[in-house]
């Protein structure tokens, strides 16, 4: 489905708090677990989440998953151990880690380090932040907005010359691998204790469309986190508090029963 063709979320509400006792929880990382930072690195996970993910997994046994953009060595990087609580999807969904089939990759194109080479160059000579990934390159411009039909030109560029996907993001470009998080979220829920349940995609990013879309085929939703935009998703969050609060109160609410 083209983004233009998705419904404007006017009118959109918060998920119901009675989640249905087969449901599992697919989470976007950045702008939806942690609220968004000045660069990359900047990023705070703080010990309230790291608790929540904690009390999530216990709650929905292998039911709970994270589908991010960042690398998978980027999520173990920040979460520690609690990265291995979970099924994860990195890289847009070019990667995956599952109990069951461990750590699966698309191969690294090798025409990415030319790529990355042009971006770190320029954002070397601007002022910029140059993200290294497992499967990508970004460029960030969120420092020097003014940057970004540069950024955005120069990435269409390199995209076409070495034969890579590229990826806009919020304040930022990536060239990568193939992928996507809806292909991600219908492999992950493939998993022996995923398997018939009910998916909640929870993103904010363009990148999570896909996610949205995927969970809404399988009889689940999509959550938009942030503001009304044109979306697949059939429910809407303001913001990373108000997911926090929702997953609180989802966590004393009791379940619907569906079996
Ligand atoms: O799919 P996600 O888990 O949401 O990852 C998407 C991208 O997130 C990161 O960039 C974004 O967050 C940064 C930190 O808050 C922010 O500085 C940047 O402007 C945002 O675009 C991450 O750096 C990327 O690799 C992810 O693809």
């Amino acid at each position: 489905m083209m983004l233009a063709e998705r419904q404007p979320a006017t009118d959109v509400l918060a998920p119901p708090l009675a989640v249905p006792d087969a449901v599992s929880l697919f989470f976007d990382f950045d702008g939806t677990l942690v609220d968004l930072a000045a660069t990359p690195d900047a990023v705070v996970v703080s010990q309230m989440l790291l608790d929540t993910l904690d009390t999530l997994a216990e709650r929905f046994p292998g039911r709970v998953a994270i589908i991010s953009g960042r690398s998978i060595a980027q999520l173990d990087a920040m979460l520690g151990r609690h990265a291995h609580l979970f099924a994860v999807a990195g890289s847009h969904g070019a990667e995956t880690r599952t109990p069951d089939d461990g750590h699966v990759a698309a191969e690294r194109p090798a025409s990415l380090e030319a790529a990355a080479d042009a971006f770190r160059h320029f954002a070397d000579a601007n002022g910029l932040v140059y993200e290294a990934k497992s499967l990508g390159a970004g460029l960030h411009y969120r420092m020097a907005p003014d940057f970004e039909p540069a950024a955005v030109r120069l990435a269409e560029d390199l995209a076409v010359t070495h034969g890579l996907t590229l990826q806009r993001g919020k304040m930022m470009v990536e060239l990568r691998t193939p992928g996507d998080k809806g292909a991600a979220l219908r492999k992950l829920i493939d998993a022996p204790a995923m398997v018939g349940s009910v998916p909640y995609f929870f993103g904010d990013d363009v990148t999570d469309e896909d996610g949205f879309e995927a969970a809404r085929h399988l009889g689940g939703a999509g959550v938009l986190i942030g503001e009304q935009r044109p979306t697949a998703a059939t429910y809407r969050l303001n913001d990373v508090a108000a997911l926090r609060d929702w997953i609180a109160a989802i966590l004393e609410t009791p379940m619907l029963e569906t079996r």
